[in-house]
């Protein structure tokens, strides 16, 4: 549905030029929600307005839903929806009014039939004479990707779909979101600053930091090829059942680390006290392999937890900056 190939753009002002997209190499397929994830400032929004033909491309090339970007920007404007960041709508003019002239523009021979299709799918039933000023942040958004699809693009682009929203709304705009693909097939190209909308919304990320993609993959592969996953062991105490210090040598955990030391999947292997905290790749498989092994090196554990990595962690790993402290 997007293929692009060395995509760039600089901007030349009075302060020099600066480089908003270096070269960034794309693909998504049809259906999927792909997720572009970055700091302020590293080149999302210009990348999503290259792709809907608004900004052009200093070099590069894209095909975007079955249209080449240069050669029929056309063509790709009446295949594609683009709701951009703080919506595009009238404060004053009702929403009905708002999605009919959307209709008309795009020339939808049924629009009365399209828009209250689109209204109930969208929950916007019974608000459609209201102005946009008297909407709630979630139905305005609610408004402004309904306005993206009146002319049933099959490639839909929202840039920060849910900025400024409470989480309820949030969550139910994920909803919705989800719900366009499962419907009617639309792929998805969102960008985002949320970690948790990247993980609980798209199939797929792309990480872009000062103008190129420094990392891709399902949030899930992002997060264990990056970080690997967390387990922590504590051992049972001691015979005496007194804590034992494991760091003025308690032979339970001598005995542990030892074990843990030649397992291939284990990458680090700290001790604090009686607490063993292990960064392993693919933490869930080999969860039972490693309790047989301190089984078998008479380690008793008192208990034991593995913990997914985050994706600011593997944002951290990346960028060497997290996204929290970035946006
Ligand atoms: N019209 C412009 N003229 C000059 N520089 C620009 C222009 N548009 C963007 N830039 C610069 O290009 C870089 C990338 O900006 P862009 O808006 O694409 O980032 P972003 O990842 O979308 O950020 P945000 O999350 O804040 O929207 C920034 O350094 C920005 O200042």
């Amino acid at each position: 549905m997007i293929e692009a190939r060395g995509l760039a753009r600089s901007f030349t002002g009075k302060h020099g030029t600066v480089e908003a997209v270096r070269g960034v190499d794309l693909d998504v397929a049809p259906g999927e929600i792909v997720g572009f994830l970055g700091p302020n400032g590293a080149g999302k929004t210009t990348t999503l307005r290259m792709l809907t033909t608004l900004l052009a491309p200093t070099a590069g090339t894209a095909t975007v839903a079955g249209h080449d970007l240069r050669a029929d920007p056309a063509g790709v404007r009446r295949r594609i929806g683009y709701v951009a960041q703080g919506g595009g709508t009238d404060p004053s003019v009702p929403a009905l009014e708002e999605l009919d002239l959307q209709a008309r523009l795009y020339g939808v021979a049924d629009r009365a039939e399209r828009i209250a299709g689109l209204c109930a799918r969208l929950d916007l039933s019974g608000l459609e004479r209201r102005p946009s000023a008297a909407l709630s942040g979630g139905q305005r958004r609610r408004l402004d990707i309904a306005l993206g699809l009146v002319h049933r693009p099959p490639l839909l682009f929202l840039d920060e779909p849910t900025t400024g929203l409470d989480p309820q709304s949030r969550g139910n705009l994920w909803e919705h979101i989800r719900g366009l693909r499962e419907r009617d097939g639309t792929t998805v190209f969102l960008t985002t600053h949320y970690l948790d909308e990247a993980d609980a919304l798209c199939d797929r990320l792309l990480i872009i930091d000062h103008g190129r993609i420094v990392a891709e993959g399902t949030p899930e592969q992002l997060k264990r090829r990056v970080a690997g996953d967390v387990v922590t062991l504590e051992l049972a105490p001691g015979p005496d059942g007194a804590p034992e210090d494991g760091l003025s040598g308690d032979p339970a955990t001598g005995r542990a680390k030892a074990a843990l030391a030649g397992h291939p999947a284990v990458r680090e292997a700290a001790v604090a006290g009686r607490t063993v905290r292990l960064t392993v790749e693919n933490g869930e498989r080999e969860l039972m392999g490693l309790v047989r092994l301190l089984d078998g090196a008479g380690v008793e554990l008192a208990s034991l937890s593995l913990a997914r990595p985050t994706l600011d962690d593997v944002f951290l790993t990346v960028t060497g900056r997290s996204l929290r402290d970035a946006a």
